[in-house]
């Protein structure tokens, strides 16, 4: 009989579908697939703002501990919560076709971002939607707004916020795509790198299983998503800046558009980058990265990244 795969995940009703996602289509390839659900510290440590616990690693760790051990052979990722760069020892092997990657504006009384009162009070806890919203909307207060989806929409529906901003992918995989009122546009709220998209992290010894999962690899993703997180690795990789590096392809052409805001004076000016460029392979689509983290840096990022 064949081995089973495991699939290591967070217990989260987000994690567990993308897990189930992933389950799928492994079975699809004739694998006998099992999830092995476990809580993490970054699922248990829900009151206070991630950038302040120690960031994304608080997610994945526990994972891959359990892959480490040898009791489970892969673990799904929200690409963005996944860090720059991985220990030594794993590898992430795949990276599947995006879904929306738009961040979503959510309320039960007002249709959009244009529509809300002066001053209203916006939850999020994400510094990147901080900053921008506060570029297009100096006049809101914006409160955090911790813990698992749920929890958020429970907390909007409770009265405590105007609205609330969140990844429409993670809204869309629960089923709550009603709750969405409207989708910012990219380039006005630029989306973290990678978001939308899901990763797949194995041991780096693990080569069969490697070369099955490669066929789930969706290549347009896996460019442009390198070229979002080449940007936040030349910054530094840290989820306690508030960075945002989004990339679209216009026919062969990757167009890569970047915003750094202050961590700590969230309402000094965003720092821009763009690049454009045709890109056929990883190492240019990384190289477009650093190339706007320069651009970034020639505009003054330095200062911005001090504080965090
Ligand atoms: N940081 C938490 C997280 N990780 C992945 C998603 C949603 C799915 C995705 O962006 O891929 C979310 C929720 C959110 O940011 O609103």
């Amino acid at each position: 009989m064949q081995e089973k795969t495991l699939i290591a995940t967070r217990e989260s009703r987000l994690a567990l579908w993308q897990a189930e996602h992933v389950r799928s289509l492994l079975q699809a390839m004739g694998l006998d697939v099992d999830l092995l659900g476990m809580t993490t510290r970054g699922d248990q440590i829900l009151d206070r703002t991630l950038s302040k616990v120690g960031g994304k690693g608080l997610f994945v760790k526990e994972l891959e501990t359990a892959l480490e051990e040898g009791r489970a052979h892969l673990a799904v990722h929200s690409l963005k919560d996944v860090p720059m760069d991985l220990p030594p020892g794993f590898d992430l092997v795949a990276i599947l076709e995006r879904e929306d990657p738009r961040d979503a504006f959510v309320s039960n009384r007002y249709a959009s971002l244009d529509e809300l009162p002066q001053g209203a009070l916006v939850g999020t806890s994400s510094l990147r939607r901080v900053v921008q919203l506060k570029a297009l909307r100096p006049d809101l207060r914006i409160e955090p707004l911790r813990g698992n989806l749920d929890t958020r929409l429970r907390k909007l529906d409770e009265g405590g916020y105007d609205a609330i901003v969140l990844a429409a992918a993670g809204l869309m995989r629960l089923g709550l795509a009603g709750r969405i009122r409207a989708r910012f546009d990219v380039q006005q709220m630029i989306p973290c790198a990678g978001q939308g998209a899901l990763g797949i992290e194995i041991r780096s010894d693990a080569a069969d299983l490697r070369a099955k999962l490669a066929t789930l690899i969706d290549k347009p993703t896996w460019l442009a998503t390198q070229a979002e997180r080449a940007v936040s690795r030349a910054l530094g990789g840290s989820c306690s800046v508030p960075l945002a590096a989004h990339a679209v392809w216009q026919g062969q052409t990757l167009m890569l558009s970047t915003a750094l805001g202050h961590p700590e004076q969230t309402d000094k000016p965003l720092l821009r980058a763009n690049v454009a460029a045709v890109i056929a392979d990883e190492q240019a689509a990384r190289a477009m990265g650093t190339q706007a983290a320069d651009q970034l840096r020639a505009a003054g990022a330095a200062d911005y990244l001090s504080a965090a």
